[in-house]
């Protein structure tokens, strides 16, 4: 038995793949995406611009937008089998694992699924954006048993998104900082999700298999699950002194308070966590009503001075969609779902050069002769 080399837990650090799709430039405090900087991208321009970026490697002409969205919502409405299925899962699935079924369902419509060409999977990966906000919603409205409800194609993508889920017209403000989120959430270099659809889709897998893969990683709480365990963290409370006492127990019972740290950014904020905390005094200050801000930014200052760490997204996400009357057991599929554009890409990227994935171990068992 040999020991070969040095083992980095969880492979921090450890240099995973080559990608043209995206990188945290932590020297530069950017995340780069094609060249772009993701958070001047989040003052100026709008999701399907970034989705678009991702897709096709640059910005679009207007022209090009208007055809994006037009596409997309070719695919707002789902098989009628997919629904029938949804109807089928036990009422306490938890919505991810309804979006997981639906998504790896729609395999089954694919006519040409060993197709594994950039452009066949590019058009995958519209229609799974176009897809994504109807399942997504009505997963949940299945699970509780309310009615289905229908997309409104003449609202944008985002406002459609939005209106699905609360059943009411999002005002401009909201509309704006709903697809503020979707962009900050579009891509992310390596995360855990993008790691598992790149490993799954290296076996030569197809896309629908690599994201149904990466929904499943991204439900769990140290990463996208997060940010439903931090509004649930906020709901226990009523006041900024029982938040700060509730965080304090937690740190003294050593655990981990959802919303805080990053493998990336372990000791700076995550830049896309300050442009969503404008969003939530947006917000606030629109609703005239500033407990939750107030409460998030004193658990800001008490874990960096207890910890030394800071917020990352979820963080203030959370009380972002809150505000935006957001079911929680929908926040992290929105997130999957604003993901799908990222992930697709690295999908495509991954099937184009392609080596399948096969790390070694250190073996640390019984001695054997
Ligand atoms: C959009 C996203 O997916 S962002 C990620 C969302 N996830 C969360 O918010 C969950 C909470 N955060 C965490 O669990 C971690 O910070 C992660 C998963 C994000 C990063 O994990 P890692 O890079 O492996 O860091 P690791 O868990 O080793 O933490 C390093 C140290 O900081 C501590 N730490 C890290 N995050 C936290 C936290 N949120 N609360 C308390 N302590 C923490 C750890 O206990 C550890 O301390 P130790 O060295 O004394 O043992
Ligand atoms: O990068 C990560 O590890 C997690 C994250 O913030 C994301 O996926 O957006």
């Amino acid at each position: 038995m040999t020991i070969k080399e040095k083992y980095v837990p969880g492979l921090e650090g450890v240099i995973a793949s080559e990608t043209a799709i995206s990188f945290l430039d932590t020297a530069k405090e950017k995340i780069i995406i094609k060249g772009e900087d993701l958070i001047a991208l989040s003052k100026n321009n709008d999701y399907l611009d970034v989705v678009n970026l991702l897709l096709e490697g640059e910005l679009p002409s207007s022209l090009e937008k208007v055809a994006l969205e037009d596409k997309l919502k070719q695919h707002y409405d789902l098989p009628e089998k997919v629904i029938e299925l949804l109807k089928l899962l036990p009422k306490q699935t938890h919505p991810m694992d309804a979006q997981r079924t639906g998504i790896s369902m729609l395999s089954g419509y694919d006519d040409d699924l060993d197709d594994r060409s950039p452009s066949a999977n590019k058009e995958r990966a519209y229609q799974l954006l176009g897809n994504l906000p109807t399942l997504t919603v009505n997963s949940y409205r299945v699970l509780q048993g309310q009615e289905i409800v229908a997309p409104k194609k003449d609202l944008s993508y985002s406002a459609n998104f939005l209106s699905m889920i609360t059943g009411k017209l999002p005002t401009e403000l909201e509309t704006k900082i709903f697809d503020q989120l979707l962009l900050l959430y579009s891509e992310h270099e390596m995360p855990n999700s993008t790691f598992t659809a790149r490993v799954i889709a290296s076996t030569q897998s197809d896309i629908y298999g690599a994201l149904t893969g990466a929904v499943a990683s991204l439900k769990g709480n140290l990463h996208g699950g997060a940010n439903e365990a931090v509004m649930y963290m906020l709901n226990d409370v009523k006041t900024v002194a029982e938040f700060e006492e509730l965080m304090l127990k937690k740190l003294q019972k050593k655990e981990k308070i959802m919303g805080f740290g990053h493998r990336v950014y372990m000791k700076k904020m995550d830049p896309r966590a300050l442009i969503v905390k404008k969003a939530l005094k947006e917000l606030s200050a629109q609703a005239g009503d500033d407990l939750l801000l107030e409460m998030c930014e004193a658990g800001e200052r008490l874990m960096e001075r207890e910890k030394g760490l800071y917020p990352n997204l979820d963080y203030y996400a959370a009380p972002v969609y809150w505000m935006l009357g957001i079911p929680i057991p929908l926040y992290t599929p929105i997130f999957f779902s604003a993901r799908t554009a990222g992930l697709c890409a690295h999908v495509i990227e991954q099937h184009e050069n392609n080596r399948i994935f096969r790390p070694r171990v250190n073996y640390i068992g019984k001695a054997y002769s």
